[in-house]
């Protein structure tokens, strides 16, 4: 039987962000082979006639990546041969992505630095792509983080070489502390083992890599392999420091075996951009639980995820470690799928009454242009069915005006799973939800989330729904907050004009 995907129509595939500068217009070959001589070499004419470029040459693909720099962007580029080579269309998707999530109003609204937005890119590489896009298409200023010397030589120079963004970017050495306990000795974990794996860059549009290799998931063998490298936010992030957002392309994968599924291995990236102890899965997990210390100190975590079954798995970490908002895109990538995703610890915007509600555990919204036939009574007798479709059990109090819920961790999941459907079928590139894991048995056991929800005649047509969560120390608050804020669209759509 044909997947869910495979059934998936083209015309229901995600595409390239609207605003992405190759969304109408791919990159020309044959009018950059007329531009820059240097890039002449790489172009081929296929029997159809058109201009091409073969994929599995890295020396092809840099010169591409290098002219659509400087032709598209005013950028002078270079990596050494060998490094991972970006391509420039694909790498735009997560910029223009995280410049969705910061202009929304799903999060307070704070003043992180000013007017200017400040990012930080965990994993810059040698390349140095998102500090370079970022800063020449939208004057963003970063930190870009890495380890290695040829990263950081490289990544330098591709600032210096453009005294337009010079002043926009720094480039910062993760350093391992001397007097900081090894990861080792943080996990008890086994050493790092870097083995040799590549990436495939491929056509600046169409495909950029190969599809991951899928990889059965064992939780108990998972469950040993911790990222046991370099700091990563925790000690990289100095004291007092505020960011809109960080980003990374993380190492996605965890060994040279790993590697091997892969076909075609031509186009660069070295074992130390490639590889880390446990992949993207340990990778991500760590900034996750660096978020969980630094909090407030950035608006936005964002990651590029490569497997569908380490998001669902990531989206469970958040969960446990109680974020306020979760974010899920899918980027085009031509033939596979990279999924973009964003957590936040700031209070949703729209959903609370004060700054201080979500510690207090309460929220509320207004319920304006109540179509006529429904009453306040009406609403909660919905929002019981709301709740008792997923198998929660629900106390409702006709003179109160109040019901009594009583949830545990699979009715939270029924109650959020369709907000996991982009997960299975997403529609288009930036179909973005807020999304909460309901298949992944990895997380421990929840205490039963118990909450009264009320509602309130404020003017006719308009109500006040109120949700108090009963147990403040409740483990997961953020579930609470993402049940109400369904519960909200589901009232909207069913009983607003
Ligand atoms: C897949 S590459 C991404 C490079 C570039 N951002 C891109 O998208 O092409 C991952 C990068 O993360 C770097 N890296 C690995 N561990 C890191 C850490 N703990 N902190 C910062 N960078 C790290 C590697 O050296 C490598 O340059």
């Amino acid at each position: 039987m044909p997947s869910k995907r495979k059934r998936r129509r083209d015309s229901e595939r995600p595409t390239i962000h609207p605003r992405n500068k190759y969304s109408e217009n791919p990159p020309d070959f044959a009018l950059l082979a007329s531009l820059y001589t240097s890039f002449q070499p790489f172009v081929f004419y296929g029997r159809d006639g058109r201009p091409r470029i073969d994929w599995t040459d890295f020396n092809a693909t840099r010169e591409l990546t290098r002219v659509l720099l400087l032709h598209d962007h005013g950028i002078h580029w270079w990596i050494p041969d060998g490094q991972l080579c970006p391509t420039v269309p694909n790498r735009s998707n997560y910029i223009h992505w995280i410049e969705d999530l910061l202009a929304s109003d799903i999060i307070v609204k704070s003043n992180t630095s000013g007017d200017n937005v400040r990012g930080f890119d965990i994993g810059t590489g040698a390349n140095c792509i998102y500090p370079l896009l970022g800063a020449s298409l939208l004057g963003w200023s970063f930190v870009g983080s890495d380890v290695t010397d040829v990263a950081l030589e490289w990544a330098g120079k591709n600032v210096k070489n453009n005294p337009q963004i010079l002043q926009l970017i720094e480039i910062r050495k993760v350093e391992i502390r001397e007097e900081s306990p090894s990861m080792e000795e943080l996990h008890n974990d086994e050493l790092v083992v870097c083995e040799n794996k590549t990436e495939l860059s491929g056509s600046a549009v169409k495909k950029e890599v190969d599809p991951l290799p899928s990889t059965s998931f064992d939780p108990h063998a998972d469950a040993n392999k911790r990222y046991n490298g370099p700091p990563v936010l925790l000690g990289a992030v100095r004291d007092g420091e505020k960011f809109d957002f960080c980003m990374c392309n993380p190492p996605f994968f965890e060994s040279m075996d790993e590697a091997g599924l892969n076909p075609k291995t031509a186009c660069g990236g070295t074992p130390e951009e490639m590889i880390c102890h446990g992949g993207e899965k340990a990778f991500i997990t760590r900034i996750i639980e660096d978020s969980a210390a630094l909090k407030h100190s950035f608006r936005w975590y964002t990651s590029m995820v490569g497997r569908k079954s380490n998001l669902k798995f990531l989206i469970s970490k958040l969960r446990e470690v109680g974020v306020t908002i979760v974010k899920t895109t899918e980027f085009v990538q031509g033939q596979t799928c990279r999924w973009g995703l964003a957590w936040s610890f700031v209070p949703p915007a729209r959903k609370i009454v004060s700054p201080h509600v979500a510690e207090k555990n309460i929220m509320s919204f207004m319920l304006e242009g109540l179509q006529r036939q429904f009453s306040a009574f009406h609403v909660l007798q919905s929002i019981e069915s709301f709740f008792h479709t997923s198998g929660a059990s629900c106390e409702l109090n006709a003179s109160l005006f109040t019901i009594d819920i009583m949830a545990s961790n699979d009715h939270c999941d029924a109650i959020l799973k369709d907000e996991l459907q982009p997960l299975d079928e997403a529609r288009s590139c930036q179909h973005e939800q807020e999304t909460f894991d309901s298949s992944s048995s990895l997380h421990p056991p929840l205490n039963n989330l118990r909450f009264r929800i009320s509602v309130f005649q404020q003017i006719p047509g308009t109500l006040l729904v109120k949700g108090s969560l009963q147990h403040r120390e409740n483990p997961v608050p953020g579930a609470f907050s993402l049940i109400f804020q369904r519960l909200e669209e589901v009232l909207r759509q069913k009983c607003c004009r």
